[in-house]
Parts: structure tokens; C-alpha cells; sequence
């Protein structure tokens, strides 16, 4: 492991809404590589004040531009006085053959794991960069409320901020999630990247997909809220919220999965709903 000290850099700082987003960059002990972060302070942040968090995964083909510039999320969470923190979605520059030619596999797919395949191994660690070295670094640097800490996230994000908040339900205060991939073992994508990432053995898929975890005993304390187009191109093929509503009734887990008619799976549908997830995380982390 690389012994080099976690030094931040700010790259960008804008006013917003009477806080600040601002940009990062870092070398990542866990990816082995420099990584990119984007943040939200709200007004009382910029204070001094330690406000809640609420961690949003970008999905495929995002950078850690995309939530905070595409949701249209900032001017709810100034108002609610919560901050974001938005990641990659991948390791940048990780060296492995052919990781750009595919938009689903490699830079931009993650998959908010950490790949146990050569040659992905290496670098694609994104499971420990966001259930541990982000927070750490992130909470240490700015006035974050590592009690007060919820997760959410689109589509590739969704799944990430599922299994993230399943796997760490006291870490992770609240869940929320747009249009998430639920199922990942059972639809093109998921098995596509999980084959490579973690090999063909679909037993150790389970840790990494929502619906697995819940047959296996996980389970969040708080309700997730989970929103869906009906006129989402990915519904069918990739997406299938219909295990996570069938395993949740199975095994009690309190979901608000809400399905909206005419919407489809792009940005305009997550800005729709962006701050009502705020408003859940707000009221499951005690905002106010
Ligand atoms: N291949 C296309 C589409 C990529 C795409 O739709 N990405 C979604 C997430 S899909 C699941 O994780 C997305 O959020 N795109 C960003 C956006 O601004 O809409 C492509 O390469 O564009």
C-alpha cells in the first residue's frame, strides 16, 4: 500500500445557494490512484456549523460533476442545511486493457465494489473507497456530522447507495435511490461487470447486490425510498425494482418504492424527485 499522506487539493470553488460547491482531488490509499470528489456546504457549514451529510452516487458514464450540476438538488439541501458529497464513479487512469471501450465495464462502472479479478483487482476498490476512506478523509477535512451521514444515489449510483446502506445501517443513517439497478446478479449489466470484477462464481456476487442482501439478512432500520419511471428505458431489462419490493415484503424491510408515470431514466427524472430524497434524509437523520 502506498504510504503517501491524504492531502487535499481544492481544485474549484463556487458560491451556491448561500454555500459552496466545491471540488477535490486526492490520492486514494484504496484505488492506488489520484480521485476526484465534488461537495456541497450549505450556509451554516460555511459557518463552521457540523451539518448532516448525504453521499450521492453518480450512475454510468458520471463523473463527480454530474449530481451536483444535473440533480438541481442545491438549493433544497441549502435549505434543509444538509451537505452532499459526490464521488466518482470509478478509478480514473487504472492502466487495465480496454477499461474506456465499453461504457458499461471499467472507467465510469465501478459498481461501488472492490473487484477481486486481475487485472481489475489492483485499482477498482471503489467498496472500501466509499464505505470507508471518502467519509474518513471528507469528515475529517470539512464540518460534516459523521452521526448524521445517509447515502443515495442513480441508477448504477442507486445500487451503490442500496448495498452501501444494507451493508452499514448504522453508518449509513438513511437510504434513498433513483431508478437503482436492485438485482445486479440477475440482469445484463450486473452479470456483465460482475463476472469481471469478482469472476464467474455467482455465490460471491451476493455481497453486492440489494436484493441478495436482504434474502441474507440484511436490513436498514429507516424506510427506503426508492423512485422509478415507468417510462424508463433501462425499467425492463436492467432495472426490475419489482425483486426489491417482492424481497422487502418478504423480509420486512420498509420501502417507499414510488413509481412515476411518463418519466424516463435521464437527469430530468432524478430533478424531479431530487428534493423530496432530501427531505427523507433529512427527516431520518433528524434535520432541524
Ligand atoms: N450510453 C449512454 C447512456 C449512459 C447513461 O444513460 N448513463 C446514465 C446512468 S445509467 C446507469 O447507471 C446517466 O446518469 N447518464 C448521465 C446523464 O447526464 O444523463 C451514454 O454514454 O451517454
Amino acid at each position: 500500500m502506498d504510504t503517501q499522506p491524504t492531502s487535499l487539493q481544492l481544485r474549484e470553488e463556487h458560491e451556491c445557494h448561500g454555500g459552496k460547491v466545491q471540488f477535490y482531488e486526492h490520492f486514494s490509499h484504496t484505488l492506488g490512484l489520484a480521485a476526484r470528489f465534488g461537495v456541497f456546504l450549505p450556509p451554516a457549514a460555511c459557518q463552521g456549523q457540523k451539518v448532516p451529510v448525504v453521499y450521492a452516487l453518480a450512475g454510468l458514464t458520471c463523473t463527480e460533476e454530474t449530481f451536483l450540476i444535473k440533480s438541481t438538488a442545491l438549493a433544497e439541501a441549502a435549505h434543509l442545511g444538509l451537505a452532499l458529497v459526490a464521488p466518482d464513479t470509478s478509478p480514473r487512469g487504472a492502466g487495465v486493457p480496454e477499461e474506456d471501450k465499453d461504457w458499461d465495464l471499467g472507467t465510469g462502472a465501478g459498481f461501488y465494489l472492490d473487484a477481486t479479478q486481475a487485472p481489475w483487482c489492483k485499482h477498482y476498490r471503489m467498496g472500501s473507497y466509499i464505505a470507508q476512506e471518502l467519509p474518513e478523509i471528507v469528515e475529517q477535512a470539512l464540518p460534516l456530522d459523521s452521526a448524521r451521514r445517509g447515502i443515495m444515489g442513480h441508477s448504477m449510483g442507486g445500487h451503490g447507495a442500496l448495498i452501501h446502506g444494507l451493508r452499514a445501517p448504522t453508518f449509513w443513517k438513511s437510504i434513498s435511490a433513483f431508478a437503482p439497478i436492485v438485482h445486479p446478479a440477475v440482469v445484463p449489466w450486473g452479470k456483465k461487470v460482475f463476472t469481471a470484477y469478482l469472476g464467474p462464481d455467482a455465490a460471491m456476487w451476493r455481497a453486492y447486490d440489494a436484493v441478495c442482501l436482504l434474502e441474507d439478512g440484511h436490513k436498514h432500520p429507516n424506510t427506503i425510498l426508492v423512485d422509478q419511471g415507468a417510462a424508463d428505458q433501462f425499467l425492463q431489462r436492467e432495472l426490475q425494482p419489482w425483486h426489491l419490493q417482492q424481497v422487502a415484503e418478504q423480509v420486512g424491510q420498509k420501502l417507499n418504492l414510488r413509481q412515476h408515470a411518463g418519466y424516463d431514466h435521464s437527469y430530468w427524472f432524478v430533478q424531479s424527485f431530487a428534493a423530496d430524497h432530501l427531505r427523507h434524509h433529512a427527516e431520518n437523520l433528524k434535520v432541524g
